[in-house]
């Protein structure tokens, strides 16, 4: 069995990532979303273990002191970090897997799976981008404003991805969105059969050299 794909989606906040990938994931269920730990509060309405997990930055700091996270950053004054048992479980069983981080984590994740799809998702303009952060209605006026002043140097990071999607209208992005991973799937997929019949020819098995 071939091991699952990685797709990493990035944004500054506000862009639309998250509505974006709850919508993706409804209609493609051979995708896992890999769910982060954070020492951010939870916003309402955002569950332990779902939308995140939530976490004491004293346990954050032990479990990437103990390895447990693929990556991790600081962003917007909070830790973030990608646990890496359950992602390390689906991909040994052929399961894709979407993480939904930012720029910092995207390059580390590369280093390890240097095959990792990035996909950054950009605002139609930075007034929309203040727009959608206030019409959310989720974050303090500070938290607006330390997101704003992030959002310059974060969209700076953008050609460093295989994919940019501006998100003006939802519904063009979303098929965008879902046209870059079938196309990669497709992509893999073939690699993996010009690489199975390669290794058939030469002889060798394709379990060596793991
Ligand atoms: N490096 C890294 N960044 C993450 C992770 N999870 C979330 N983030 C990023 O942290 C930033 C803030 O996320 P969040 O507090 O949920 O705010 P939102 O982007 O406005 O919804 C976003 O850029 C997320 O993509 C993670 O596991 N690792
Ligand atoms: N294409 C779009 N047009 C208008 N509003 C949008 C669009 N995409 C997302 N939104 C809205 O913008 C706000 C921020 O979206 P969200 O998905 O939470 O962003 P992010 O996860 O990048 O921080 C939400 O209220 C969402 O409904």
């Amino acid at each position: 069995m071939s091991a699952g794909n990685i797709f990493m989606v990035v944004a500054p906040s506000g862009a639309g990532k998250s509505s974006l990938v709850n919508a993706l994931l409804e209609s493609d269920r051979d995708i896992l979303l890999s769910v982060s730990c954070t020492t951010r509060a939870p916003r309402p309405g955002e569950t332990d273990g779902r939308h995140y997990r939530f976490l004491s930055v004293d346990t954050f700091k032990q479990m990437r002191d103990n390895g447990q996270l693929l990556e991790w950053a600081e962003v917007h004054g909070n830790f973030y970090g990608t646990p890496r048992d359950i992602m390390d479980r689906a991909l040994a069983q052929g399961q894709d897997v979407l993480l939904e981080i930012d720029w910092q984590g995207a390059r580390q994740v590369k280093k390890h799976f240097p095959g990792a799809q990035g996909i950054f998702i950009l605002p139609p303009s930075i007034d929309a981008l203040e727009e959608r952060l206030r019409q959310r209605g989720q974050d303090s006026e500070q938290v607006i404003a330390r997101r704003m002043l992030a959002a310059g140097g974060e969209i700076a990071h953008a050609p460093e991805f295989e994919y940019v999607i501006i998100n003006q209208e939802f519904s063009v992005a979303l098929s965008e969105l879902k046209r870059i991973i079938s196309a990669a799937r497709l992509r893999f997929a073939a690699q993996a059969l010009r690489h199975a019949a390669l290794f058939a020819a030469l002889g060798i098995s394709q379990d060596s050299g793991n």
